[in-house]
């Protein structure tokens, strides 16, 4: 498959120091995902450390939503182990995961289209709310309390975002660009832990995919959110991970820093398709 060329440098290269990358937090140990005779994923082991941004890449069906789909609960492999903030299980719970903090956006956008931005980044705050749903639908007392702490979160983000203009306009309106942002907003307002971003620039012209980087690397470096992002644009790959681990029909091929894996060549011959320089 060919990929996009890197068109332009996406800034802040990831510098392990400035940015203190911490332990492992997130170890996957030889994982195996099968459905019906289809192996997913085979033997796959690697780990994300506190605060990095880490990248998976590989060919179409190598296996990377069903990647994260493992670290979120939503796939259960058949072998393997998980270990996260040194608890080791089998696999994951979809709402434990959730609650311990780990979020996600997908490929295809998953936003309610006829709800307004700042609705949308709300219902990411819906596992930090601690009303029942009587007392939200009267309003009463503490329930009260409690949402105008939440909107006051949900404004933050909508201003780090920088889309205060927006706010009230209802999401299937917007620009897919916007939608994108509005989409990382809605995960931002969980406060993750580990954020899982599927491909967070598909369908972007370069200057959304620069807005969509810079904001990336300022959740890194200001929420101190540790990124597990998948990612087609080697450009925007090789400028903001600092680690990448490759995929292909479900096996690991490599994995490294982005020099290493520019000029590893099982993942030159598999999906880049051009020697390093
Ligand atoms: N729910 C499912 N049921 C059956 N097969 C599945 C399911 N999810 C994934 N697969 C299969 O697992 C393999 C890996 O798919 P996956 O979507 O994880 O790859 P990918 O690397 O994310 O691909 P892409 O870049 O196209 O999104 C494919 O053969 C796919 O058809």
């Amino acid at each position: 498959m060919q990929m996009n060329e890197p068109d332009t440098h996406f800034g802040a290269d990831a510098d392990p120091d400035r940015r203190k990358i911490g332990p492992v937090i997130l170890d996957l140990k030889n994982i195996s995902l099968s459905f019906g005779g289809v192996k997913a994923l085979t033997d796959i082991s690697f780990d994300v450390k506190q605060h990095e941004i880490r990248a998976i890449i590989g060919p179409n069906g190598a296996g990377k939503s069903s990647m994260l789909n493992v670290i979120n609960g939503v796939y259960r492999p058949q072998l393997g182990e998980i270990i996260y903030r040194g608890e080791h299980r089998k696999n994951m719970d979809c709402h434990a995961a959730a609650k311990s903090g780990i979020a996600r956006t997908f490929q295809n956008i998953a936003l309610f289209k006829g709800m307004t931005v700042l609705d949308n980044i709300m219902t990411g705050r819906n596992l930090k709310m601690k009303s029942n749903f009587l007392m939200q639908a009267l309003y009463w007392g503490p329930a009260r309390r409690e949402e105008i702490a939440h909107r006051v979160k949900a404004e933050e983000i909508i201003d780090f975002l920088e889309i205060q203009a927006i706010r009230k306009t209802p999401v299937g309106r917007l620009p897919y660009g916007l939608q994108k942002r509005v989409e990382l907003g809605r995960a931002l307002a969980a406060e993750p832990e580990i954020l899982l971003l599927d491909e967070p620039m598909a369908g972007m012209n370069v200057e959304e995919k620069q807005d969509m980087c810079r904001f990336i690397l300022d959740v890194n470096d200001q929420f101190g959110t540790t990124i597990v992002l998948i990612e087609h644009d080697m450009g925007v790959v090789m400028d903001i991970s600092d680690r990448v681990v490759v995929l292909d029909y479900g096996k690991k091929i490599g994995d490294g820093t982005p020099d290493d894996i520019r000029c590893n060549q099982d993942v030159i011959n598999a999906y880049l398709g051009k020697a390093c320089e």
